[in-house]
């Protein structure tokens, strides 16, 4: 999906909403437990429940993986069943040295490998460059780079000063060498709303990835406030607030709703970047 595409579904949808599947099999409701792959099947109506109000969905791949093949098989069919229409993001968190990032590269966008063909993966900045380039080897392909994330260790090397920047300031500076905002998309925490206007000053034009409204309080007002650009420029995600809202028979609808409310409050922020 190119960035205008991207920018249009926004606009389409009214939507920025990004629903991670982080589908943990220790919490899917009992009567799912008989499915042949529950997992899949839980992903499956969350899908149904939400994508009318979604414009990506971002599978958490550490709780795949933690299920071995099973897992993976999942995530397969899971991928498989997300809309065309919407934009995927393998939550990996990668880099390594050249040759391996290769093929933790190769394993996201390339189906001949694993069978996977993912619009975007997240990638971990610290060991630089040479980490980063075999994901941006990749046409029509997005990297989705760590810049301030939304946990408390984010404050032990992140917001640390490296002369007169702070390192996640110098990371995004140095990244705009490596791919421009066509390819590009910075992770910055609902929880770091209040540095968004910074971050906005150093990455215009990128797309941002902010995780952290729902289970970890961040506020979507604030958000979009500060983070919304002309071609819509962010994906909020929730994960937890919208998987886990019911435990029982009705947890796809209870799903919906929450996606629908998240939805409607996007719609009002994005009406007032059309009227301004
Ligand atoms: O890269 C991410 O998606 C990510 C970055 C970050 O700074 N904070 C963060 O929570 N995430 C991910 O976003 C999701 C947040 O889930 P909830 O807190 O349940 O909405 C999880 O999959 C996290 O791994």
């Amino acid at each position: 999906m190119t960035y205008s595409e991207l920018s249009n579904l926004i606009f389409q949808k009214q939507s920025y909403l990004c629903v991670g599947l982080d589908t943990d099999p220790r919490k899917l409701p009992h009567h799912l437990l008989t499915e042949p792959d529950p997992v899949f099947a839980f992903n499956k109506a969350i899908i149904d429940a939400t994508a009318e109000f979604t414009v990506a969905y971002k599978p958490n791949i550490a709780f795949y993986e933690a299920q071995g093949p099973r897992g993976w098989e999942s995530l397969k069919k899971t991928l498989d069943y997300i809309p065309a229409d919407c934009f995927t993001i393998a939550d990996a968190k990668r880099g390594d040295i050249g040759n391996t990032s290769d093929l933790y590269a190769r394993t996201f966008f390339d189906p001949a490998a694993a069978g996977l063909s993912f619009d975007s993966v997240t990638v971990a900045p610290y060991m630089g460059h040479d980490s980063v380039l075999p994901f941006l080897a990749y046409e029509n392909k997005w990297v989705i780079l760590l810049a301030l994330t939304s946990n408390p260790g984010s404050a032990d090397f992140q917001r640390q000063q490296v002369g007169d920047q702070e390192l996640f300031e110098l990371v995004m500076e140095a990244a705009h060498s490596w791919a421009g905002a066509d390819k590009l998309m910075f992770v910055v925490g609902a929880t770091q709303a209040n540095e968004l206007s910074r971050i906005r000053e150093l990455a215009p034009d990128n797309f941002l990835l902010v995780p952290g409204v729902g289970a970890q309080g961040g506020s979507l007002e604030e958000v979009s406030r500060r983070g919304l650009t002309a071609a819509g420029g962010l994906l909020v995600n929730a994960s937890r607030s919208i998987l886990y809202a019911s435990s029982g028979l009705d947890f796809a609808d209870k799903a919906r709703v929450e996606a629908s409310s998240l939805q409607k409050e996007m719609a009002g922020y994005l009406d007032d970047i059309i009227k301004n």
